[in-house]
């Protein structure tokens, strides 16, 4: 048997023993070269702590409340699709461990249990998460079922235009699961042999024309408070504030859609300072342990959302094992608290967190790492084109020498179906849109405050 966890990570492990390949792979990837996926965890460790001693933290309090509602701990349960494929009880055993755990769940659009399945399972405080589909119709019963089911608000998820490129699923032929939400409002069938079903069922289905005039649209069909989940940028946070959304969520959809996004934890600060207190900023990304939730409320953060160890909690041991996964975060919390000297969330504050001194080289664009995103970082540099030399350019050598000239141009197809996706991604319908502000150089960060 293999020995219980003593932290979150450790049952990533056991998820992975349990889990058959192409779910495991679907839960822990990430887009394109995972260069986000590893530095919204790494990202963390750059941040150290500023503990205050003699302070009295015998009695240590955790609680706070977001948009009203109260929960034991700033530790919510991020959004995340298909929880049948972790556990056969899916959504429902993760809502059950919310309300043990008295926090707050996030439920996907994507959720193999209905609305109804989860709302009457047990009494969690519940927000909705929704993506706008082509057809607004079928949105808008999701949001009004949702509505009617006592969820408290809706989480727009605003980063997924298209669905990030995630290899291992392309090469798995990751399936898309029957929806029950979707019975009788649409078929969530996708007719191809290759590569993600995933990726076929996201652009058959999700409105990449969405923007944002259409936040009327869904104020219109709802009278809940809506939130925006996936917003990096001090522009896009003021304009969300501007848009009357009720709250924020700093979060690059757990690294998963545009790869080469900052660390999230590097940019909560940006949109809090952005935000000015308006409206609550929730945060996503690397959480894994309570220093790293102590960091992110430090940078002004309300809560945090958790991802992925809570499907590997439900996948090693159902719902107990997201409770775990909570309550070992909830304790992590607690410690450092007592350890820093914050008897409650209130004295956590911007002096309690420095960024680590040092940090690497600045490497924009090394000619021999193509990739669609490196082309989206030189052009803003003020390079008007990139130019490839087959002399110093590795990729249309191998290409050459694999496939010939079919090689060469599948070479050249792919960059440019990768620019497509980083430019859907980043919100640039066309390369004048593609500016300096779409970067960040180590330059940049190093003269930012973290
Ligand atoms: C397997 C998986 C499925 C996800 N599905 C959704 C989803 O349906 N809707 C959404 O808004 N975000 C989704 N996300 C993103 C999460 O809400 C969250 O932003 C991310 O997981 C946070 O990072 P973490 O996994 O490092 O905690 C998903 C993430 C994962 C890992
Ligand atoms: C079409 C699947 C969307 C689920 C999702 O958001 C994710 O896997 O990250």
């Amino acid at each position: 048997m293999a020995p219980e966890p003593v932290n979150v990570k450790e049952f990533q492990e056991l998820a992975r023993q349990v889990l058959p390949k192409m779910y495991y792979d679907y839960y822990a990837g990430g887009a394109e070269d995972q260069n986000s996926l590893k530095d919204n965890v790494e990202a963390f460790q750059r941040i150290k702590l500023r503990p205050r001693v003699l302070i009295d933290v015998s009695r240590i309090d955790m609680s706070t409340s977001v948009l009203g509602y109260k929960i034991s701990a700033p530790i919510m349960i991020a959004p995340t699709a298909y929880h049948q494929l972790a556990h056969p009880e899916g959504e429902v055993a993760t809502a059950r461990a919310a309300a043990a755990s008295d926090t707050i769940m996030v439920l996907s659009y994507m959720s193999n249990c209905t609305v109804e399945e989860v709302a009457s399972s047990c009494n969690a405080v519940r927000f909705y998460q929704l993506y706008v589909n082509k057809r607004r119709d079928v949105s808008a019963q999701l949001v009004q079922r949702a509505e009617r089911n006592g969820f408290k608000a809706i989480v727009l998820t605003v980063d997924a235009p298209r669905l990030g490129r995630r290899e291992a699923d392309i090469r798995n032929k990751m399936v898309a699961p029957e929806l029950k939400n979707f019975e009788g409002l649409m078929s969530t069938e996708v007719d191809i042999d290759d590569g993600s079903k995933l990726e076929a069922f996201a652009r058959k289905t999700f409105d990449d024309s969405l923007c944002w005039e259409d936040l009327k649209w869904l104020r219109s069909v709802t009278n809940l408070p809506i939130l925006i989940k996936g917003v990096l940028t001090h522009e896009d946070a003021r304009k969300a504030v501007e848009a009357g959304v009720h709250g924020i969520v700093v979060s690059n959809h757990g690294a998963r859609q545009l790869d080469h996004t900052p660390a999230t934890i590097s940019v909560l600060e940006e949109v809090v300072q952005a935000v000015g207190g308006k409206v609550p900023v929730i945060f996503d990304g690397g959480v894994r342990r309570g220093t790293d939730v102590f960091k992110a409320l430090a940078l002004g953060a309300q809560a945090v959302l958790v991802g992925r160890p809570v499907i590997y909690g439900l996948a090693a041991m159902g719902q107990n094992g997201v409770k775990s996964v909570i309550e070992m975060l909830k304790n992590e919390l607690e410690l450092t608290m007592a350890l820093s000297g914050c008897p409650n969330l209130k004295h956590i504050t911007r002096s309690h967190v420095v960024q680590a001194v040092g940090g690497k080289v600045p490497v924009l664009f090394d000619g021999a790492v193509p990739a669609g995103t490196d082309v989206l970082k030189v052009l803003p540099l003020g390079a008007p084109a990139v130019l490839l030399k087959t002399a110093d350019w590795e990729a249309i050598f191998y290409g050459l020498a694999a496939m010939e000239q079919n090689g060469v141009k599948s070479v050249i197809e792919m960059l440019k179906n990768e620019l497509e996706l980083d430019m859907a991604l980043s919100g640039c319908p066309s390369l004048k849109h593609i500016t300096r502000s779409h970067v960040m150089t180590e330059h940049d960060r190093f003269h930012s405050k973290l």
